[in-house]
């Protein structure tokens, strides 16, 4: 088991761990997938839902859980700012009470439990590129803490368990992702400027439009955290795409790709909103191989098939 951080800190650990679940030894992966459904919906599961290896329970984290596993992926919380801001008092719930039910789900069956922690624990950065060692400037007491501070204890409750209890634990920290079947109406940005342009309404670009980002393909995203959950680092380790972009880029990318005949606006933006952010991923690329593959003009026609389905809106043969 991991001994140390990534970061190359030391971690005492003061009881022997729990013992390994026997169903790490198993032959078959089995998925139990859990939900609430607040900003999921089972459509994306469809798929899966009948099959003898998939079970889909609807539960919220808040709650105590009992189940038998020997991996636990705790990706369960609002992601989108409109989302995670509607009931902050939830959102720093699902966080904070959450992560407890999972590492005390992952303390008594002996599970290895990896963390979705998220680029907004470094707050509006005064250092860029964001390596992991960077503590960040967040507002303590601002309309994002609920999600930023919230993901914050996450993580010390994760090395505390780590520590105090031997649970094995992983710690990623993603950099905003994107990719199709995410909601039409999530709110963040990739998928508002797709749905706009394929819709042939004005991209909403929040001023002043030089605020970055770093945008990473979803599969890109899904091969990093099943590195870091099968590799030997606890983290963190960011996983991102390194590609930065301003937000009037992004808008002027969507639109040459989905609709150049749409109109970009600024409209107002919200408080708190970081300037910048981008990646440093040499930890994930020396630690675990990863580096992401998807740029950002190849992800968003992916994404751009997928919304134009679900929309019912074919693409014109001009464009
Ligand atoms: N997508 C990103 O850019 C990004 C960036 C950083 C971190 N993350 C983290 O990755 C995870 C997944 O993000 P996403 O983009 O897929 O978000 P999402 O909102 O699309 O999905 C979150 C899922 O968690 C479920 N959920 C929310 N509260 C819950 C609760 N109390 N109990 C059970 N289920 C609950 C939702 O119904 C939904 O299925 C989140 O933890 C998020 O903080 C995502
Ligand atoms: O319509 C829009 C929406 C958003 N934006 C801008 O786009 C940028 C990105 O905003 P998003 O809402 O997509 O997401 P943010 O980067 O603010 O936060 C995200 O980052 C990391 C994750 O943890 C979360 O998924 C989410 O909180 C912001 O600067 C915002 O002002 C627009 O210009 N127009």
């Amino acid at each position: 088991m991991a001994k140390e951080s990534s970061n190359g800190d030391q971690h005492t650990i003061t009881r022997p761990p729990p013992t390994p679940s026997p169903l790490r030894f198993s032959k078959f992966f089995q998925v139990i997938a859990v939900d609430n459904y607040f900003t999921g919906s089972k459509d994306n599961l469809k798929k899966w839902i009948g099959h003898p290896r998939f079970e889909l329970i609807r539960h919220d984290v808040t709650q105590p859980l009992l189940v038998e596993v020997d991996q636990i992926y705790h990706l369960a919380c609002p992601a989108s700012p409109i989302f995670y801001k509607y009931n902050p008092v939830k959102t720093i719930k699902t966080n904070v009470i959450g992560t407890l039910n999972m590492l005390g789900l992952a303390k008594r069956v002996g599970a290895r439990i990896l963390l979705t922690s998220t680029s907004e624990v470094y707050g509006d950065p005064l250092e860029h590129p964001q390596k992991e060692e960077y503590w960040g400037n967040v507002n303590p007491i601002g309309v994002r803490s609920c999600y930023d501070e919230g993901k914050r204890v996450a993580e010390t409750l994760m090395f505390d368990y780590h520590r105090q209890h031997g649970i094995e634990i992983r710690i990623a920290r993603i950099f905003n992702t994107y990719g199709p079947r995410m909601n039409i109406d999530d709110g963040r940005v990739v998928s508002n400027f797709i749905a706009q342009a394929i819709r042939g309404e004005s991209l909403t670009v929040q001023a002043p439009g030089t605020q970055t980002r770093s945008f990473c393909y979803v599969s890109d995203m899904v091969d990093g955290l099943i590195r870091l959950m099968g590799g030997d680092h606890t983290g963190p380790i960011n996983i991102g795409n390194p590609g930065e972009f301003t937000m009037m880029e992004l808008a002027e990318t969507v639109k040459e790709l989905v609709d150049p005949t749409v109109q970009v606006k600024i409209v107002e933006n919200t408080p708190d909103d970081p300037r910048q952010r981008k990646p440093d991923i040499a930890k994930a690329k020396g630690l675990l191989g990863w580096e992401p593959k998807i740029t950002l003009r190849e992800g968003l026609p992916l994404m751009e098939d997928d919304f134009r389905q679900r929309l019912a809106v074919p693409k014109k043969q001009n464009n």
